[in-house]
């Protein structure tokens, strides 16, 4: 079992990374000293795991209850949240409870979300069983639900109290999800580590063949770079920023075609081609740096294109409700090569509509 720190000073917290660590007492066991606990999950996740930890808790003496939602990104949103809400009212749960998220990326952020509303702040906990959730949106306390009108737009800091990391979920994952994660995954070597880069770039093939040591390297290698990045920058007023790297792009598809249409890691993956291909135009990364993106890209079959659906127009209207956006000037993560990115202001409109002409015809 890998244990990585997120520092935040009273806020820090582990993140544990290892096999079977949903029916480990000894790394549970912090939560013998919670009376009650709530374990969120949804429908398709609790089949595969709530029993274990079900079990585990009621052992520890806890007095634990499940609730189920339904999965996808179309029901992160405040009709959910009232659901968990009313559901901890019903229960007269009091700040001493804590919850646990166990499941996705939608899970995590719209139970964390809750539990920062619910009375306040209760304790909770992060489980991820998605390779997206392992690698990043576990980890830094972002929360939010959506909104028709875009995508994260109503949420808050609030970070969990542990990440518990439990790498055979993956087995369970479908090729969709695990492929959504891995653009998050080539997404930290764009923006950190050319070497991270030059590896997957080679042994890409083994993650998709589930080698369990190549899956546990990238895993600690993401977690690594997140808890660097957070802990220095946890309310992202500076190079937490990097995390958002295809971000702009990707929520603005998300939003236009509908939460659930394109899988995050999907639309995040076209966002970083629009990303490369403006700093491109800038001159600020090579042709050939922008090609080998693409092209691991591809190799992980990722999506590199705009929908034709979406129009211009419309696109900017996302981009232009992107949380990045100061006193009304869109700043942009750019790559200004494989292992460095950095925030860009003043892209004009025209520069934007050339990237996404290009990448239309991918
Ligand atoms: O943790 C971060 O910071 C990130 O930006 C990670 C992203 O991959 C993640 O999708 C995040 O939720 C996006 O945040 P938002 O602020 O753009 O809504
Ligand atoms: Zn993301």
């Amino acid at each position: 079992m890998e244990k990585i720190w997120v520092c935040l000073n009273k806020n820090s917290y582990p993140i544990l990374i290892g096999s079977g660590l949903f029916s480990n007492s000894e790394e549970l066991s912090f939560l013998k000293k919670k009376k009650r606990v709530v374990i969120i999950s949804d429908y398709k996740v609790a089949l595969l795991y709530s029993d274990k930890l079900l079990t585990l808790l009621a052992l520890f003496g806890c007095d634990v209850s499940l609730l189920k939602l339904k999965s996808g990104e179309q029901y992160k949103n405040l009709y959910t949240f009232n659901k968990i809400i009313k559901y901890l009212l019903e229960g007269n749960y009091d700040r001493d409870m804590i919850i646990i998220a166990l499941g996705g990326g939608v899970i995590g952020d719209l139970v964390g979300f809750s539990a920062a509303c619910y009375c306040r702040g209760v304790d909770f906990i992060q489980m991820p069983t998605t390779l997206l959730a392992q690698v990043d949106s576990s980890i830094g306390g972002k929360t939010a639900v959506n909104h028709s009108l875009g995508k994260n737009m109503i949420g808050v800091f609030y970070q969990p109290k542990a990440v518990i990391i439990d790498t055979e979920c993956l087995l369970t994952l479908s090729l969709r999800e695990f492929t959504s994660g891995i653009a998050e995954v080539i997404k930290y070597s764009i923006i950190c580590d050319q070497h991270f880069f030059s590896w997957l770039e080679s042994h890409l093939d083994r993650l998709y063949y589930f080698d369990k040591i190549a899956l546990k390297y990238t895993i600690s290698c993401c977690c690594r770079i997140k808890a660097q990045l957070v802990s220095q920058d946890e309310k992202e007023s500076d190079i937490r920023a990097f995390l958002n790297l295809g971000h702009t792009f990707g929520h603005a598809i998300e939003s236009a075609l509908g939460y659930g249409i394109w899988l995050h890691g999907e639309a995040v993956s076209s966002g970083i081609v629009v990303a490369s291909k403006i700093a491109q135009l800038q001159g600020l990364i090579s042709e050939k740096e922008v090609e080998r993106i693409i092209s691991l890209l591809r190799k992980a079959r990722l999506p590199v294109y705009i929908p034709s659906s979406i129009s211009f127009l419309d696109l900017m209207k996302y981009i232009l409700r992107d949380k990045k956006v100061l006193s009304g000037q869109l700043r942009l993560v750019l790559p200004t090569s494989i292992g460095t990115v950095k925030i860009v202001k003043g892209i004009s409109k025209p520069v934007i509509r050339q990237a996404v002409e290009y990448c239309r015809m991918l």
